[in-house]
């Protein structure tokens, strides 16, 4: 053997056959295909696989009857979308209309349908005869052709993420957000000036319900997830989606907590549900509409309905509504905050309003993300409410966000972003749809995240504001008055376009960072949390991540680099031991250096040319803090009246 002894005269080698003598010569040894036919070669592309994989025919397996489990899992979803008046769910039937070849196993549960009675036949209707098709905990992979087949405006983009339009809607609609009063709740919650609860009666609810309903019922397939909510097991959510968008789903199952096959497989009966019907709009003849859309929960039903938007962003903050319920009902304190934790086990939150840093700050290269945005504090610690991220990602860059960046593949839902028309090259800088452009991943893309999602109890308790006046210090200490007196402010200038209508930053007061979610009065989350942090020993920190320098339009913001060093001294104790010197008004501790952050900036008279503006923007802004607390001072904060009195003397002096 070997190419000089057989090499030919003209210089190339001979193909030496000799050895294969015994069998046929082919052009390679592999084994043929196992395939008759091009369909069957088609269908051995995809394997079978748990119960991710919509079903087409039903199988017996050696665990049991797969059929039964299918039957339960059908007319618990057929239950979900039962209409209230004609007491009937629709045809239900597992997988995709598109790969449908036989009759479909059909499943139409009533909606008791604990006792199966004969259907009424005067309620027979044509949308009870037609079959809706359920497209189950489809997979990414499956979601994505879906969403590209379906849904115009979705598009695989260079780096694998999958380009979405949300519509009309860019943001959350907190003016359309209500709630059922009813004689619970009418007691319980916070209603009234300042409260995001918008009343609505049960019936209302219910007109709302049933449009929504027949609208999911009306189309050919309908998507539905099986998620849960609150990494800590004590405390865990059951929650079904439903909605109408493969977009819908994808971003569903990417920011809840994804089931194992096993744990959907026992999944039972939810403990909410989401009824989005999307681009579908309320009747605004229904009593209490002001326009086209409405976010509606019922916490005796258990249900949300969303009507007229199909911005996701309303079932992620619909849920946290849900939670900031049920949590303080249990003693567990529900957060608008990121956290994370690092090497030691020391754990931060992150509070702040949209915009102001939780996703950002929290995402950090040196510590475990435990999670972004919605987190729990019970008396064993911390845990994430969901199984995702959500970023902001207008200007996003490589260099000063690099694992966010990173995140945004294959998997990822990327909203409303502008990209190269055939590169598919995303460019982050461009506001072409909105300034509020989003990127939605599971957890587990940033590559130090913490799962399970749970840590012990915070160290650091760091405000996030986005000071568009430029007058609070890039970062102070707080005593706990102060600390309590800031989360119930939850000041920042709004970051445009989160909130739909809001284009310019303004300075916004949002108690607790996020009235928009809570769903009591906000001094009992205060009071709370004041607990928590008393019993834990934990230190507040106001950080202003907007501007320096002047205000808005003349400042500029603080550097991004600027804002990790701070957060770097935080977390390793360096600034606890700093020395403070008092500032004017505010009357907040502000460090005289830091290591890495130019000692000039840390005192914002230091950066503004103008003194007498300054002084003047301060009194300004201190006058709205105290316009905007008016509200609260009649109102006990916790057991201790001593409390009370420190948190309305925590305000600026002037
Ligand atoms: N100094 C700074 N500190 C923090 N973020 C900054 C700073 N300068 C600019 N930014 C930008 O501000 C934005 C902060 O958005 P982020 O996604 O962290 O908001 P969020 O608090 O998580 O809001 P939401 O609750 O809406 O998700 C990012 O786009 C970030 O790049
Ligand atoms: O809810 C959203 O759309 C985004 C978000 O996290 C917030 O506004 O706090
Ligand atoms: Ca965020
Ligand atoms: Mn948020």
């Amino acid at each position: 053997m070997g190419l000089n002894n057989g090499a030919l005269s003209n210089g190339l080698a001979k193909i030496e056959t000799q050895k294969l003598k015994e069998e046929i010569c082919h052009d390679d040894s592999a084994v043929p295909v196992k395939a008759q036919t091009l369909e069957e070669l088609h269908s051995l592309q995809m394997k079978k696989s748990g119960p991710n994989t919509p079903m087409t025919g039903i199988q017996q397996t050696i665990f049991g009857s797969e059929a039964d489990k299918n039957k339960q899992q059908l007319e618990s979803i057929s239950a979900s979308l039962a209409s209230l008046t004609r007491e009937t769910g629709p045809k239900v039937v597992k997988g995709d209309p598109a790969k449908q070849a036989e009759t479909p196993k059909v499943v139409h549960a009533s909606h008791q349908h604990q006792h199966q009675h004969t259907p009424q036949f005067s309620n027979i209707t044509d949308s009870a005869l037609k079959f809706t098709h359920i497209l189950y905990n489809l997979s990414p992979a499956e979601l994505y052709e879906q969403a590209i087949q379906n849904e115009k405006g979705s598009f695989i983009t260079s780096s694998g993420a999958l380009a979405t339009l949300s519509g009309a809607k860019t943001g959350r609609s907190p003016r359309d957000k209500r709630v059922v009063k009813d004689e619970t709740t009418s007691e319980e919650l916070w209603w009234g000036k300042g409260s995001p609860n918008i009343e609505m009666d049960e019936k209302t609810f219910l007109i709302n319900r049933e449009r929504a309903v027949d609208y999911l019922c009306s189309l050919e397939k309908v998507y539905v997830n099986d998620q849960f909510l609150n990494w800590d097991p004590m405390n865990k959510l059951k929650v079904r989606i439903v909605s109408a968008r493969a977009y819908h789903s994808l971003f569903m199952h990417n920011m809840c907590i994804r089931p194992t096959p096993e744990e959907l497989e026992n999944f039972g009966t939810p403990d909410f549900t989401i009824y989005n019907a999307g681009k579908f709009p309320c009747n605004r003849y229904t009593h209490y509409m002001t326009s086209s859309t409405s976010i509606d929960i019922n916490l005796a039903r258990k249900e949300m309905v969303i009507l007229g938007t199909q911005y996701a962003g309303e079932m992620k903050k619909g849920l946290f509504s849900l939670m900031h319920y049920l949590m303080p009902k249990r003693q567990i304190l529900s957060l608008h905050s990121g956290c994370n934790m690092g090497k030691d086990g020391d754990v931060a939150l992150f509070f702040g309003l949209s915009g102001t840093g939780k996703t950002t700050l929290s995402t950090d290269h040196n510590r475990y993300l435990i999670g972004d945005d919605e987190h729990c504090w019970s008396d064993h610690g911390v845990s994430n409410i969901e199984g995702g991220c959500y970023a902001k990602c207008i200007d996003l860059s490589r260099e000063k966000e690099p694992d966010i960046w990173n995140a945004i593949k294959f998997g990822t839902v990327l909203e409303n972003v502008v990209f190269e028309e055939h590169i598919r090259e995303v460019d982050y800088s461009d506001k072409s749809v909105t300034e509020n452009t989003r990127a939605a991943y599971p957890i587990e893309y940033i590559p130090n995240a913490k799962i399970p999602c749970v840590g012990p109890h915070p160290k650091n308790v760091i405000l996030l504001a986005c000071d568009a006046f430029g007058v609070l210090p890039p970062v102070s200490k707080l005593n706990l008055a102060q600390t309590m007196y800031h989360f119930i402010s939850g000041y920042t200038a709004l970051v445009a376009g989160t909130e739909d209508g809001i284009k310019e930053p303004t300075a916004t007061f949002s108690a607790c960072f996020g009235a928009a979610f809570i769903m009591f009065h906000p001094t009992k989350y205060a009071a709370m949390l004041a607990e928590k942090m008393q019993k834990q020993g934990a230190t507040g920190w106001l950080v202003n991540t907007g501007w320096s320098g002047g205000s808005y339009g003349s400042g500029s913001r603080i550097k991004l680099a600027h804002t990790r060093k701070i957060i770097d001294a935080i977390h390793s104790g360096e600034l606890l031991n700093a020395n403070y010197t008092k500032t004017e008004v505010f009357g907040l501790e502000i460090p005289n250096e830091i290591k890495g952050v130019p000692s000039e900036i840390l005192d914002p008279v230091n950066t503004w040319p103008n003194k007498n503006s300054y002084k003047e923007t301060l009194l300004k802004l201190g006058g709205l803090f105290r316009k905007n607390f008016e509200v609260f001072t009649n109102h006990k904060i916790g057991t201790d009246s001593n409390l009370t009195d420190e948190i309305l003397a925590a305000g600026p002096n002037f």
